[in-house]
C-alpha cells in the first residue's frame, strides 16, 4: 500500500482549486509504491499524479528532484513534468506535508521484460544523462558506497546474521569496496533507482520514467550499473538474465558509448549497486515489523546478485 494518509475531499478540492487544471473529478489512492502517498487525480482537464511526500525526502530537496523533471522532460525525455500552481510554485503543503501535481504519463511497469524493451531502457537511460549535462544544481548521493557500508556495520552482526548468515560476510565486502571505489569516472544526475516499477512501457516503448527521487550527482557507469541489477535477473536474484543485461548496455551504449575505464569498472559499480539496496532493505527489514502493511524488500535477493557480480567480472557485461 502506498497511500500513508487520508486525504479529505474538502482539502483535495481546494488544493486542485490552486492549480490551473480544471474541476477536480476524482482522486483514487494508487497502491504501488513504498515511499510516498500517490494519488490518480482526474479532473475536467485530464489525469494527474498528486504525490504527498512521506517518508525519506528532505523538502529542501524538492526544487531539486521537481526542476530536474521538468528540465528533462523540456528536452524530450519521458519524464513526467511537474505542474507549478497558478502562483508558480512547483510544491504547495496540505496540513504540514509538502505535495505536488505531476504531469500523468501512459504506460505500464513490466515483470518479465523483452530484450527489446531492456535495449530501449538502456537508451532511454542514457538520453536522461546526456540530457541532464547543463542542469546546473547538483545533489551528493546520500547512498554512496561509503554509506552502505557504515549502514551495515551500524545494524552489527548479531543482527545481520539474525536475518541471513551471509549477510556480515556482504557488510565486510561493503567495507572493502568503500576503499577501492572508483573516483574519477564522468559524472552527471543520475536515477540511480531505475527497476522496472519505476519505468512505465507501452510494447518496446519507454513511455515514462518516474521515481526520481534519488537523483543526484554519480558516475553514469554506476547509473548503468544499478539498472542493470535491477533488470537482468529474476525477482529473488537466483537466476541471470544474460540477454537482457546485454540489450540493456546495448541500447545505453546506442546513445552514450562508454569510456574504456567505465566499462573496466562495471564489475565493481554493479557490487556497490548491489550494496546500496543490500544496506536499505536491510535497515527496512530492521525497522518494519514483520506484520507492517508495507512488504518488506529481501536483501538477499541483492546479496545473490552481488556475488554473482563478484564471479563473473566482465562476462557480466557482454
Ligand atoms: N507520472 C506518472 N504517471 C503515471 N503513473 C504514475 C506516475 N507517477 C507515479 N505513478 C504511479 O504511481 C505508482 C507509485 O509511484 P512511485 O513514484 O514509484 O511511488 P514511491 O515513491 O512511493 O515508490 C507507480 O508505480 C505508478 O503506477
Ligand atoms: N528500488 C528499491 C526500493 C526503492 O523504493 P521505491 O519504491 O521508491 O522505488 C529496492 O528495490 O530496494
Amino acid at each position: 500500500m502506498a497511500v500513508y494518509t487520508h486525504l479529505a475531499a474538502e482539502d483535495l478540492a481546494a488544493l486542485i482549486a490552486a492549480y490551473d487544471v480544471g474541476e477536480l473529478v476524482s482522486a483514487k489512492g494508487i497502491a504501488e509504491g513504498v515511499s510516498n502517498s500517490n494519488w490518480l487525480v482526474e479532473t475536467t482537464a485530464g489525469r494527474f499524479i498528486l504525490t504527498m511526500y512521506e517518508r525519506r525526502i528532505e523538502t529542501s530537496d524538492l526544487p531539486f528532484f521537481l526542476g530536474l523533471l521538468d528540465h528533462l522532460s523540456e528536452r524530450g525525455c519521458p519524464v513526467p513534468r511537474t505542474i507549478h500552481d497558478r502562483g508558480g510554485a512547483a510544491f504547495r503543503h496540505v496540513n504540514g506535508k509538502a505535495v505536488a501535481l505531476i504531469e500523468f504519463l501512459p504506460g505500464v511497469s513490466v515483470d518479465h521484460p523483452t530484450p527489446e524493451q531492456a535495449r530501449a531502457v538502456g537508451a532511454a537511460l542514457a538520453k536522461t544523462h546526456l540530457a541532464a549535462a547543463d542542469f546546473i544544481p547538483a545533489r551528493a548521493n546520500a547512498l554512496d558506497i561509503s554509506h552502505s557500508a557504515r549502514a551495515l556495520a551500524g545494524c552489527g552482526d548479531d543482527a545481520l546474521a539474525a536475518i541471513d548468515p551471509a549477510l556480515p560476510e556482504a557488510a565486510r565486502i561493503a567495507g572493502q569496496l568503500a576503499n577501492d571505489w572508483p573516483r574519477d569516472l564522468p559524472e552527471a544526475i543520475c536515477h540511480t533507482d531505475l527497476f522496472p516499477d519505476n519505468v512505465l512501457m507501452l510494447g518496446d516503448r519507454v513511455t515514462g520514467m518516474i521515481d526520481f527521487y534519488f537523483a543526484c550527482t554519480e558516475a553514469m557507469a554506476y547509473d548503468l550499473a544499478v539498472t542493470h541489477a535491477a533488470w537482468a535477473f529474476d525477482l529473488a536474484g537466483e537466476r541471470h538474465a544474460p540477454e537482457i543485461g546485454t540489450a540493456l548496455v546495448e541500447g545505453y551504449q546506442s546513445v552514450r558509448p562508454l569510456a574504456a575505464e567505465e566499462r573496466a569498472a562495471l564489475p565493481l559499480l554493479a557490487q556497490g549497486a548491489c550494496l546500496r539496496f543490500v544496506a536499505s532493505r536491510t535497515e527496512d527489514w530492521i525497522a518494519t515489523p514483520a506484520d507492517a502493511l508495507v512488504t518488506r524488500k529481501d536483501p538477499m535477493a541483492f546479496v545473490r546478485r552481488l556475488h554473482f557480480y563478484e564471479s563473473a567480472g566482465q562476462t557480466a557485461f557482454e
